[in-house]
């Protein structure tokens, strides 16, 4: 696990060229803009990004699990807003390969896969976050349709994505009662709310998706009535990791731009990176980013083994890898001193993407009631 093949390096290596070529040259511009730059997107579809752990068959990479977080992490490294869009994409894509029909995955993945089609995640709504199973958009039946009515909040990609994986109910209260469906960008009654103002990630939208009787084929069903919950969980387990991969690729970034800042930065007559308090901040924050690298393969191999424990891995890979990504860009843009306050020095940029990390695919709180219940779960084993 710890040694790269040569191909395994390889694939990491194509990411990180395409960060530091499209990515990281334009990452602060597309920041202020707040520009979603869906042309370098179909870029990466062209590189197979936007289909890595995705069938061969359906025009997907075919990699693994391990292959994803090493690319989400240099992803990151050049802007994590754009690298966490490209996560979300896979999630959505991976759902409709992994959940659907033969025919649904002709039909919807290859595009997916090219990135010529871009996919939104729709599950948390205005009164149902953390308790995901509470939401209340409706899908009812109505000959070979249904018809489908609610509002979906904080959708990344909202109003630009061609394809949406929306969670409604069509049963009782609760996670069995809940259905996944494909609904395309033209259905009417589809319509989108207002691009949020946010702290960071401003290189995607995030709108309001708003279902007014949409109706869709009978055959947009993912799975069968009832298996939406579980499907929209199994997304978020790769998700979460993707998403700690990014926190990763995002703190690596800004611990080297401080090494590089400390080296030419002179004070009381010599460069900062010569004092020990500083050196030893930064063997912390190295550390821990190891730490978090080495959780997050570990539960990027279970999740590819299909292992017993991995839901409870990827939430500690979630909840270690984005607290340790944020702590070490804050500690990087504190070594920056007023510098670091500066956008033209992107760590500002880089603490703003990574704050969110810790709060969405599952607030870390989130996280830690999905460990705590495995820990729970081995009370009297020995
Ligand atoms: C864990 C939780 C807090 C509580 O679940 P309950 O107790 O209601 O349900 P419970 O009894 O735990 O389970 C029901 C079925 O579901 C299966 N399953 C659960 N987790 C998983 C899992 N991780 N993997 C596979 N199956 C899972 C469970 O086994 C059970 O199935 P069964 O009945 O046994 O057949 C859950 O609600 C959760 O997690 N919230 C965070 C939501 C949350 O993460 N949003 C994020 C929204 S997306 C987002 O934030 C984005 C932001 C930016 C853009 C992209 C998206």
């Amino acid at each position: 696990m710890f040694t790269l093949t040569d191909d395994e390096r390889a694939i990491s290596d194509t990411a990180r060229d395409f960060a530091s070529e499209y990515l990281a040259p334009n990452a602060i511009e597309w920041d202020q803009a707040k520009h979603f730059p869906v042309d370098v997107l179909r870029k990466a579809g062209s590189l197979g990004m936007g289909g890595i752990y995705i069938s061969e068959d359906v025009g997907g990479s075919g990699l693994t699990r391990l292959d994803a977080v090493r690319i989400f992490e240099q992803l990151a490294k050049g802007c994590p807003s754009i690298a966490a869009y490209v996560s979300i994409h896979n999630m959505v894509t991976w759902m409709i390969d992994s959940f659907g029909t033969d025919e649904q995955r002709h039909q919807w993945v290859p595009a997916l896969a090219s990135m010529e089609n871009l996919g939104s995640y729709c599950l948390t709504e205005p009164g149902a976050g953390s308790d995901a199973a509470a939401l209340s958009t409706k899908a009812v039946r109505d000959g070979d349709d249904y018809l489908l009515t609610g509002v979906k909040q904080f959708i990344s990609g909202a109003g630009t994505s061609d394809v949406y994986v929306v969670m409604a109910r069509t049963g009782s209260a609760g996670a069995k009662g809940i259905s996944a469906f494909i609904v395309p960008k033209g259905a009417e009654g589809l319509s989108f709310g207002a691009n949020e103002k946010k702290m960071g990630w401003n290189a995607q939208p995030t709108r309001q998706v708003i279902l007014d009787e949409v109706r869709v084929p009978a055959a947009n069903l993912l799975g069968l009535e009832g298996d939406g919950f579980r499907i929209a969980m199994s997304g978020l387990n790769g998700g979460r990791l993707n998403i700690a991969a990014c926190s990763v690729g995002g703190g690596q970034a800004a611990l080297q731009k401080a090494v590089n800042h400390l080296a030419e930065r002179k004070a009381f007559g010599s460069p900062l990176l010569d004092s020990q308090a500083l050196q030893f901040q930064l063997a912390d924050m190295r550390t821990e980013l190891e730490a978090a690298r080495t959780l997050l393969w570990r539960a990027a191999a279970a999740l590819d083994e299909d292992a017993n424990d991995k839901v409870e891995l990827c939430a500690m890979a979630k909840r270690f890898a984005t607290d340790t990504g944020f702590d070490v860009a804050n500690k990087a843009l504190q070594m920056h001193g007023g510098y670091g306050y500066l956008s033209e020095y992107g760590l500002e940029k880089i603490v703003r993407d990574l704050r969110v990390h810790q709060i969405l695919e599952g607030a870390n709180e989130i996280m830690r009631v999905v460990i705590a219940r495995s820990v729970v779960g081995t009370a009297g084993a020995a």
